[in-house]
């Protein structure tokens, strides 16, 4: 089956009454859970009092509440994290506002195969993935600045551009605290963590998942786990991010919850933590009745920082056998997801059962 038409927005098709094939998903790929069936089962934990940094203050219960989310779900929802709501309500204006342009006015800033310097994308499905994720994106690079490119950075709406420049930095800033508790959590000396990860880098991804005439058939974002280190979401109220922590068997629905972030782990805090904090399991599904929007920071190494546990402790054996760099773990972060959906691909042309291929899954490094 081809890949969908790169030039045909889903905002566009979202006017049609089916589904086009590009877009359909395997029957194994079906949601098990609606999207607005909540589940409260993720932490929410509140930074108040964050700076209450002695023994019995709030960031000890803090500290304590993050490393057991770290190490149950790998996910939770941050909130009291003194991110202006102001700017979080004018990002998300202007992000409707520059979705809700004509295609031919968002596909300037269209980013071209291999560049990878920023800009519009529909679906942003890797190259040997024969589905397409019901999804429009802008990605913009924003740290470090000497890498940012803004002319490809849309200028429509014109205040786009400040607002996410100052939600980058507010996000920088929020991570640096994320890292310290992480590092502590470990057992480490506070600037650890973050020491690590070199000239640390950020992009952000700003989903846009219109609403979609057969939802059931398609998926706004394939499952996956991310690869950065930690990742911040900030969701609106419809829903439609799920996560698993066995494995795919069971999955919630994260209630969305007004001005909240959802801090995931990636699989850069999974190997530094040697596979003690989990790497977030995830996927965003789509529905019929409202268009869905979710900003999402990645806070990346170096690429060249070295991946390899922090703290390994005694009698354990490394996830890693020696170290690699960040970009190496993200070639083979790809590489295994190609593998998976390349299995998946062959167990329906073969007709495997589930068992089967949850054997063949779970032999893959
Ligand atoms: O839109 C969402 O809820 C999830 C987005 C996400 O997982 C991603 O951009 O990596
Ligand atoms: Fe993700």
């Amino acid at each position: 089956m081809a890949p969908t038409s790169a030039f045909v927005t889903p905002s566009t098709l979202a006017k049609e009454t089916t589904l086009k094939d590009g877009y359909i998903i395997d029957e194994r790929d079906k949601a098990m859970v609606a999207h607005n069936e909540f589940s409260d089962d993720i932490p929410v934990i509140s930074l108040a009092g964050f700076d209450e940094d002695h023994p019995g203050g709030r960031r000890e219960a803090i500290l304590k509440k993050v490393v057991e989310a770290c190490e149950e779900w790998g996910i939770f929802q941050l909130v009291d994290h003194g991110i202006d709501v102001e700017l979080i309500n004018d990002l998300t204006k202007y992000t409707k506002e520059f979705f809700a342009l004509p295609d031919e006015e968002k596909l300037k800033y269209e980013m071209s195969p291999g560049k990878h310097k920023g800009g519009f994308l529909i679906s942003s499905h890797l190259k040997g993935e024969a589905v397409a994720n019901w999804r429009e994106l802008v990605l913009f690079f924003t740290y470090p600045v000497q890498g940012r490119d803004y002319s490809r950075w849309p200028s429509k709406p014109e205040q786009w551009k400040a607002m996410v420049e100052a939600y980058g930095e507010n996000m920088m800033s929020l991570s640096c605290k994320m890292f310290e508790l992480l590092s502590e959590g470990l057992g480490l000396d506070k600037d650890a963590y973050a020491k690590s990860m070199g000239d640390i880098s950020q992009h952000l991804v700003v989903n846009h998942y219109p609403k979609c005439p057969q939802p059931e058939l398609a998926v706004g974002l394939k499952r996956h786990t991310d690869p950065s280190s930690i990742t911040l979401l900030l969701q609106d109220h419809v829903g439609g991010l799920q996560a698993t922590k066995d494995g795919g068997k069971t999955w919630i629905t994260v209630r969305p919850i007004k001005n909240a972030l959802v801090l995931n782990l990636g699989d850069h805090a999974y190997f530094m933590s040697n596979g003690r904090f989990k790497s977030a399991d995830h996927q965003a599904i789509v529905n019929s009745n409202e268009t869905r929007t979710s900003i999402a920071v990645f806070m990346n190494p170096a690429q060249d920082a070295k991946v390899y546990p922090l703290n390994i402790k005694d009698g354990e054996k490394s996830l890693l056998e020696e170290p690699i760099t960040y970009a190496e773990m993200n070639n083979r972060h790809k590489n295994r997801y190609l593998e998976i959906v390349r299995l998946k691909k062959l167990a329906k042309e073969e007709n495997w059962s589930q068992e089967e291929l949850d054997l063949k899954l779970s032999q893959l490094n």
